[in-house]
């Protein structure tokens, strides 16, 4: 059976429109829906974790530290956070390397130079802040230098490791130590360079204070410290500068500890030294004579003056001590005490030092060739021109040029010199004492060498400091005087003494067999032409001391 539904078509078309208009309502309510949704779901997801890594990533480039993210996903952004993770480790890692290297010195593990400054401006601001005072010490070794020379730079970077143990070992906590920004170092020590060691101490209320941590240092510091078997005495100098008295900036505060420190070496070593102004200005002196030296030196602004020495036998003049005098178009006259040890500290005693050779040499010449009573002259030489490899073939060469033999020249060392022993002034000692030169041992008595050590040495002539001479009447410098020539004797070495000024001294060295004098009795050093006179009207034993 069929049964046919008649409609009328617009009614069948209104019920299609109306469901149409059903489904588009249905749709777009499902898209307006999802849309929050899936933006949530978008941002929960993906934006949050992207803007904390983005976060992350900029406080780690403006902190600098070490940042983790939390792993919320086993998706693409959890391994994105896996990896930021890592990268930030390693960053951190390699951070705190460049600031170990950049503020830590590897040798000591101290904090470096540049650590130190930062520790000092620190320091200023809340010392500032609370009204308080600091001490900066400047400490530097005093026998650095030749320890390094002689046993070579490993044992030198051992004895610094142990010195920079030393010191730590000798400060307390109630030193009122200042602790440095960066480092694992404990102190407020600091290595500033080479054998400088630097250290601040906050708080400090009294001079006294920083006195006593200074003096407890330099004791310990004077103890000899074992190396490999060898013994070596470091030995310190310390200079001092208080804030805010002595300097309210880094650079003056070190500035001035570092003066001060010089100063304590220049006295005497194994010292501590307070900065005060007129250190300062001695300071300017100072740079101003360097100064001027250098262009003396450029100029060749120098003279030579000769000083007779005579022998105690026949009293003839039979050499001369060539000493060199320098008149600064500026300065006035500057005495070669004053000048000499600055150029060897300035690196200009080599061409002052051969420059007297050479006019030493030709004046010799000049005598010779006049046919003047034959004499010998002494030059003294710095132990800084016997350390250069080639010294000895120098001399061979300048007396060659001016027909002189090496018997002519005596060369003058100091104590001191000859003690540092270092290879090549051994070396260039013996060359020359096997060519022929004479040596002789210059200032003897105010070092601290035997005579036991000399006579291994080529030594010919002992030179005693005229301070033994000049003191003959204190208590046993006769007694001493009396001894060392004896020995000297004994040990084949001439005598010469220094600083004959009187008739006493010259009946006290005669009774007592001194081979040769030296010293205003027989006349002060003067220009070359007053010894052309005197050899010119010299006779025979008629070396007479000149008149008062
Ligand atoms: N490396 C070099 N050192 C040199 C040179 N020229 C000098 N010097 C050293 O400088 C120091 C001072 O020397 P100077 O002022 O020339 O004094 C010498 C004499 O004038 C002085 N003297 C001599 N006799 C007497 C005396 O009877 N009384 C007295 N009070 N002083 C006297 O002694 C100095 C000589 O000393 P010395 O050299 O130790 O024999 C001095 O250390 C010089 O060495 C140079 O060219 N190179």
């Amino acid at each position: 059976m069929q049964v046919h539904l008649l409609l009328p078509e617009a009614e069948l078309l209104r019920d299609s429109r109306h469901i149409g208009r059903l489904v588009l309502i249905v749709c777009l309510g499902a898209v307006v829906l999802s849309v929050p949704l899936l933006l949530l779901l978008f941002r929960n997801q993906f934006l949050k974790p992207v803007q904390r890594l983005n976060r992350a990533l900029a406080s780690m480039g403006q902190h600098q530290q070490l940042i983790q993210v939390p792993i919320q996903h086993e998706d693409e952004i959890g391994e994105l956070s896996r990896s930021f993770n890592r990268m930030s480790l390693a960053l951190q890692e390699s951070n705190k390397q460049i600031r170990t290297l950049a503020f830590q010195d590897s040798l000591t593990g101290l904090a470096n130079r540049r650590m130190f400054i930062k520790m000092v401006r620190r320091e200023i601001e809340r010392s500032q802040k609370h009204q308080q005072q600091f001490a900066l010490l400047f400490m530097d070794l005093d026998n650095f230098k030749q320890i390094n020379d002689t046993h070579g730079h490993p044992v030198g970077d051992q004895l610094l490791a142990r010195v920079a143990n030393i010191i730590q070992g000798n400060l307390r906590a109630d030193d009122g130590l200042s602790r440095p920004i960066v480092s694992d170092n404990p102190s407020g020590l600091a290595r500033f360079g080479g054998d400088e060691f630097t250290l601040l101490l906050r708080n400090m209320e009294s001079a006294l204070d920083v006195a006593s941590v200074a003096k407890r240092l330099l004791s310990a510091l004077a103890q000899p410290i074992e190396l490999k078997g060898i013994s070596c005495y470091a030995g310190s100098s310390i200079g001092i500068a208080l804030y805010p008295h002595d300097g309210t900036s880094v650079e003056e505060l070190i500035k001035h500890a570092d003066l001060a420190m010089y100063q304590a070496k220049t006295s005497g070593k194994g010292n501590y030294q307070f900065f005060s102004k007129s250190l300062a200005t001695q300071s300017l002196q100072q740079a101003r004579l360097v100064q001027r030296l250098h262009h003396a030196v450029e100029n060749q602004a120098f003279e030579l003056f000769y000083q007779p020495i005579i022998d105690n036998h026949s009293r003839d003049l039979v050499a001369v001590e060539a000493l060199v005098r320098w008149t600064d178009t500026e300065l006035g006259v500057v005495s070669p005490g004053q000048f000499i040890p600055l150029a060897e500290k300035n690196g200009m005693i080599e061409a002052i030092g051969n420059w007297v050779l050479e006019e030493a040499a030709r004046q010799l010449q000049t005598w010779k060739s006049a046919a003047l009573p034959s004499i010998k002259v002494a030059v003294n030489i710095s132990s800084i021109q016997l350390q250069q490899p080639g010294f000895t073939r120098r001399v061979m060469a300048l007396l060659a040029r001016y027909q002189l033999a090496p018997q002519d020249l005596y060369l003058e060392l100091t104590e001191t010199g000859l003690i540092q022993g270092q290879e090549q002034v051994m070396e260039n000692l013996y060359e020359l004492h096997r060519r022929g030169t004479r040596i002789a041992l210059d200032d003897f008595g105010t070092g601290y060498s035997s005579l036991s050590y000399l006579q291994n040495l080529p030594i010919d002539i002992l030179k005693i400091d005229r301070s033994f001479i000049i003191n003959l009447q204190e208590s046993n410098n006769g007694l001493i005087l009396s001894a060392i020539i004896t020995m000297a004797h004994s040990l084949g070495m001439q005598v010469v003494a220094e600083g004959v000024e009187d008739q006493s001294h010259l009946d006290f060295l005669t009774a007592e067999g001194c081979d040769l004098l030296q010293g205003y009795l027989f006349g002060r050093p003067s220009p070359a032409n007053d010894i052309t006179a005197r050899l010119t009207n010299q006779h025979p034993g008629t070396f007479r001391p000149s008149p008062a």
